[in-house]
């Protein structure tokens, strides 16, 4: 009896926050998403407003958790076991450019849509028959269309994929180091001396891109040769793969909706006068405070990362389409944030997804060091995806009738029961990235409580928390009295 309620408490929820959905879609004259339509929808690349945001993560959250529920158990499991080769498949297709070569003859060859998958072949040498059934593999997850057999075609999720696209090249940074890595996540998590440890050179990344000459008794002998992530991106013939890494971080930050979230979800205006200096550490190549600059006019923006880093984001910034005006305003600094800040008393201080790639006496150095430039009105914002947790909800009469969110302290949106409380599959992004950070670094995701211990050690102390409609939340803190 127990499943049967459950059962209806999802079809509640499925059927309310689709009626939702609808309903704010109509409200606002946007069509609904088109899963054949190789544009974007509006709401693709803005944020949508707050009840869509909210409903279609509790229709995401719903439709995964009915899946678990009705699925037979062997089959969900062996499944899941093989979900390597969705990344595998990704990266052929990317790397083969499948996407360009059906958009490029769809125009050419006729007006109908579909590309045979000969023509594919042929544009790239290789085989039909494999091609074909990795395009098959990707379309019944609704990446590509099998328009008519043998015929391909790109959709909204493929059109992603397509030469110049953010998210290309974060699937051929990611479906190449990260899935390497990923192959020695159990060994390393499950050997008792690197299992245990945080330091960054015995993580799975470490273990798997090392070179063994001599052939050793497990994984315990440290191996000098062993670089961390940062170091390999900086090796010699790894140049395309810092590139991509650094835009990597910029599709991270303007998926869903161009990040406008973020923009629209906190007060940065407070922070918006001529006098003001805004300095971003570890900022990538100053793709965030590029954002920023949308909504504020005045404020002068400093992004800090390490040399190589800063050379490429000293090209972006120069081919982007900010205005004179603001390109006068924003500038570059090779700077390492484990050493003493060179910029005191600015407005505001922002450690954007870089807390997470380091170890707790790790952070609570770069956390000090910023700490001692801070004055009194000063703010540090912490940007992070706080870890949070999936347990289970009871369904209750309450549940069932209403799909709005009850807060918690912290105001971070608590799932409508009987889903788990963190939304479950909806939140399946976070927590990826919450295992990435143990793979590349031994590094991790904190939940609040963490980053607020760790804010304390350093001498800072809470003014805020902020959920805005991206898969981050904004910390902010200043100097404790
Ligand atoms: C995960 S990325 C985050 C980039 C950006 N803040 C964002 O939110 O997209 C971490 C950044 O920290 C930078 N980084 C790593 N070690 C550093 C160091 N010692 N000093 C300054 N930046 C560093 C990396 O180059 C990278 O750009």
């Amino acid at each position: 009896m127990e499943s049967s309620s459950v059962i209806d408490s999802l079809l509640f929820l499925i059927t309310n926050s689709t009626r939702t959905l609808q309903y704010e879609l109509a409200a606002a004259n946007v069509p609904e998403p088109n899963l054949s339509a190789t544009e974007a929808h509006p709401w693709d690349t803005t944020t949508p407003p707050r009840s869509y945001w909210d409903a279609r993560k509790t229709l995401l959250g719903a439709l995964g958790m009915m899946a678990a529920v009705v699925q037979n158990p062997q089959e969900r499991v062996m499944t899941d076991t093989l979900l390597y080769h969705r990344p595998a498949a990704l990266s052929f297709v990317t790397k083969v450019g499948v996407a360009d070569i059906i958009a490029r003859l769809e125009g050419g060859l006729s007006s109908s849509r579909g590309v045979h998958i000969e023509h594919i072949a042929h544009e790239t040498g290789l085989s039909a028959a494999k091609i074909a059934i990795t395009m098959r593999y990707l379309c019944s997850h609704h990446i590509f269309e099998e328009v008519a057999p043998d015929h391909f075609s790109n959709n909204r999720l493929s059109a992603t994929l397509l030469e110049g696209e953010l998210t290309k090249g974060f699937v051929e940074l990611w479906s190449d180091v990260s899935l390497k890595a990923s192959i020695k996540f159990s060994t390393v998590l499950a050997d008792p001396v690197a299992g245990n440890s945080i330091d960054s050179l015995d993580s799975p990344f470490a273990e798997a891109f090392t070179e063994h000459p001599q052939p050793r008794n497990g994984i315990n002998g440290r191996n000098p040769s062993k670089s961390d992530y940062w170091h390999f991106l900086n090796s010699p013939g790894n140049e395309d793969r810092l590139k991509l890494f650094a835009h990597g971080m910029r599709a991270n930050s303007l998926m869903n909706g161009g990040g406008k979230g973020l923009l629209w979800d906190f007060p940065w205006s407070r922070f918006d006068h001529p006098e003001s200096v805004i300095v971003e550490l570890g900022s990538g190549i100053g793709h965030l405070c590029m954002q920023i600059m949308q909504v504020l006019k005045y404020a002068h923006f400093q992004n800090q990362d390490r040399p190589e880093v800063c050379t490429e984001g000293e090209k972006i910034i120069a081919r982007s389409c900010l205005s004179a005006d603001q390109k006068s305003r924003i500038s570059l600094l090779p700077h390492d944030f484990f050493v003493k800040q060179p910029v005191t008393g600015a407005s505001l201080y922002i450690l954007s997804n870089v807390l997470h790639d380091w170890e707790d006496s790790k952070v609570i150095t770069i956390l000090q060091n910023t700490r001692n430039a801070m004055s009194p009105a000063s703010r540090l914002v912490l940007i992070e995806a706080l870890v949070s947790y999936p347990t289970i909800q009871h369904d209750t009469e309450e549940s069932m009738s209403t799909v709005s969110n009850p807060s918690h302290p912290f105001n971070q949106g608590v799932a409508p029961a009987p889903l788990l409380s963190n939304y479950g599959v909806a939140n399946s992004y976070v927590s990826h990235q919450h295992m990435e950070m143990i793979l590349l670094g031994n590094a991790m995701d904190r939940n609040i409580d963490q980053y607020l211990f760790l804010a304390g050690k350093a001498g800072l102390h809470l003014v805020d928390v902020y959920t805005v409609r991206r898969h981050v939340s904004v910390v902010e803190l200043r100097v404790a009295e």
